[in-house]
């Protein structure tokens, strides 16, 4: 027997997030929400329940967001309660805010040892811009050196949110994580949605299943939808029947129907995740309505090569990328080879760690070996015929002193300076205090240059790289001398250079070994001697003239791999 989701009117369901810094506790506070409701039973081993991909366990970082609907009791009254996990990485922030536009609340969560970070602020402004609800708690008080009478002065200061609305909390133990879900009960409205209308539901997650195809994670606006229904997708302007509706427990659950202000999925032969979207619209078929706003395609900021290590596993590796991509439609894929890595991809990222968890995935769960090419970004280009900061090209935007001992500086970075190594530099600059966010500011002039680099004159196409023209020289510098410790001495020179244009920026050179092709002749005949010399002589001139020098693959991989690393 399906369960009847008509019980449950949009005045007794809240629909809410739990955004975070990384680390902060947000999947340990989900896990105490799912046992408290009893959504999940209460064992020891309940560790981040929503976080499901085995590189989500392994970095403790949410890359997919999970959903669970809770039912709990309030002053004799049932509630339904929507957690919608988002993730919580900058990378994947238009997914955040997706996720967001299907709450009316968030829980912000804070450690109350480490107080506001990065991410805290950047989701936060989030959640602010969706005029949401927000709950403040503070986490981890039973750490030793917790401080959250600080946090609280913090929230106050940056966020402007007075300090008794914070909830003080400890995921860990469960200590006051009760007066939570009363606060979500009390604090955050419900949906303001009408059953009436035609239905009207925006898909905000999706995932792949090799046996039933997409299952679409909806938040339904307007009006009913269950099984048999003829739907359409208002970004494919395809059409589909419904097979299946259902709530997340986490695990799904199929119900009769699902009704407006509920969360849900929805399976409806949708072959893959391109046809539904993040931000998409579903509605009836015969029911037309307006799209809701904010719908983009996913754009991606981060580009790498991604090429089989053998090219023997070239099918396998693109049945891999096939897979992969089936559930994220956020990865671009272009076809593309190399002189020295031969057939491969070039795969657009929303962020360096979105290549990062992509790259993992295809070795954890499809065993494959690649090489990854050191990142690059998107440029536009006009044809016509110290400090860390400092170093990197940015502009101070602004500061603002969170407490004595913390400030948050803003500044507008060119992307393709903190795509490689910033994040590690400023970790280690700042002993681990500092923490990170960005977000994309749009294209912006820059004197920019194309560098060539030659072997003995002739360029090397894998090794063409746009760079700024005040650090094309050090950059030119680093690939030839990355170079030269990769050649093999040949039996002839080999000049490496750095080009822009025709001139020539840094050069490194491989000396000659000069095979002792005399070796074996003692002495006597002095023919045989010369012959020998002149065709070691003609070797290195062919050699040059056609310009083949031996270029082990390692070399190239190691270049490309590091090229931008200093
Ligand atoms: N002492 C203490 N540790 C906690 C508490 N809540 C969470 N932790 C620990 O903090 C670490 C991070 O917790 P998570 O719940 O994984 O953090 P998260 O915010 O979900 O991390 P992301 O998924 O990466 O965003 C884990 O080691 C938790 O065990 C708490 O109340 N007290």
């Amino acid at each position: 027997e399906k369960p009847d989701m008509s019980r449950f009117p949009a005045e007794d369901i809240r629909n809410f997030s739990i955004i975070a810094h990384v680390d902060h506790g947000k999947s340990t506070l989900a896990d105490r929400l799912l046992e408290l409701t009893g959504t999940i039973d209460k064992t020891k081993n309940n560790k981040q329940v929503l976080d499901k991909l085995q590189v989500e366990r392994e970095r403790g970082i949410t890359v997919k967001a999970q959903t669970a609907s809770l039912v709990y009791s309030f002053e004799g009254k049932q509630y339904l309660l929507n957690l919608i996990d988002t993730p919580g990485h900058v990378d994947f922030s238009y997914e955040v805010s997706r996720s967001l536009s299907a709450c009316q609340g968030v829980l912000l969560v804070v450690d109350a040892n480490e107080g506001i970070q990065a991410q805290t602020v950047a989701n936060f402004f989030l959640a602010f811009e969706a005029q949401l609800s927000i709950i403040p708690v503070i986490n981890k008080i039973d750490l030793k050196n917790a401080d959250p009478e600080r946090v609280e002065k913090q929230i106050e200061k940056v966020f402007d949110i007075p300090s008794d609305e914070c909830i003080k909390i400890s995921a860990k133990l469960g200590t006051n994580v009760e007066s939570v879900l009363q606060a979500v009960i009390e604090r955050i409205p419900p949906p303001k949605v009408n059953r009436k209308n035609p239905l009207r539901a925006l898909v905000f997650d999706s995932t792949f299943d090799q046996y039933r195809g997409v299952v679409a994670n909806v938040a339904l606006f307007d009006g009913v939808v269950s099984k048999g229904d003829k739907i359409m997708s208002a970004h494919t302007q395809k059409t589909y029947e419904v097979n299946e509706v259902g709530v997340l427990n986490p695990s799904e659950q199929s119900t009769q129907k699902l009704y407006a202000g509920q969360v849900g999925y929805l399976i409806a032969g949708m072959k893959d995740v391109t046809e539904a979207q993040v931000g998409d619209t579903l509605y009836l078929q015969s029911h037309p309505v307006e799209p809701l706003p904010g719908f983009k395609s996913a754009k991606p900021m981060v580009f790498a090569g991604v090429y089989p290590v053998d090219q023997s596993e070239y099918n396998n590796l693109k049945s891999a990328i096939e897979k992969l991509t089936l559930n994220d439609s956020s990865v671009t894929v272009h076809r593309d080879s190399s002189l020295a890595l031969g057939a491969g991809w070039r795969l657009g990222f929303l962020g360096l760690l979105h290549m990062e968890v992509f790259n993992q995935r295809l070795e954890q769960e499809y065993n494959t070996s690649v090489i990854l090419t050191a990142p690059t970004v998107p440029y536009k280009a006009v044809l016509s015929s110290a400090k860390l900061i400092k170093a990197r090209r940015a502009v101070q935007k602004n500061m603002i002193f969170i407490d004595q001992n913390r400030v948050m500086l803003k500044y507008l970075f060119p992307l393709n300076e903190i795509v490689v190594d910033f994040y590690d530099s400023l970790k280690s600059l700042s002993s681990g205090y500092a923490s990170f966010d960005y977000e994309d500011a749009g294209y912006q002039t820059a004197e920019l240059v194309k560098m060539d680099i030659l072997l003995n004159g002739n360029a090397v196409d894998e090794l063409v790289t746009v760079v700024h023209k005040e650090k094309a020289y050090s950059v030119g510098k680093t690939i030839c001398e990355g170079l030269k410790d990769s050649l093999p001495r040949q039996l002839f020179e080999i000049a490496i250079q750095a080009a822009i244009g025709s001139k020539i920026i840094a050069r490194e050179t491989v000396k000659a070994y000069r095979k002792n092709v005399l070796a074996k002749c003692y002495g006597g005949d002095i023919t045989r001697k010369m012959k020998l010399l002149k065709r070691q002589t003609e070797g290195k001139k062919k050699l040059r003239k056609i310009g083949n020098i031996e270029v082990p693959k390692d070399a190239f991989i190691k270049v490309l791999k590091t090229r931008s690393n200093k």
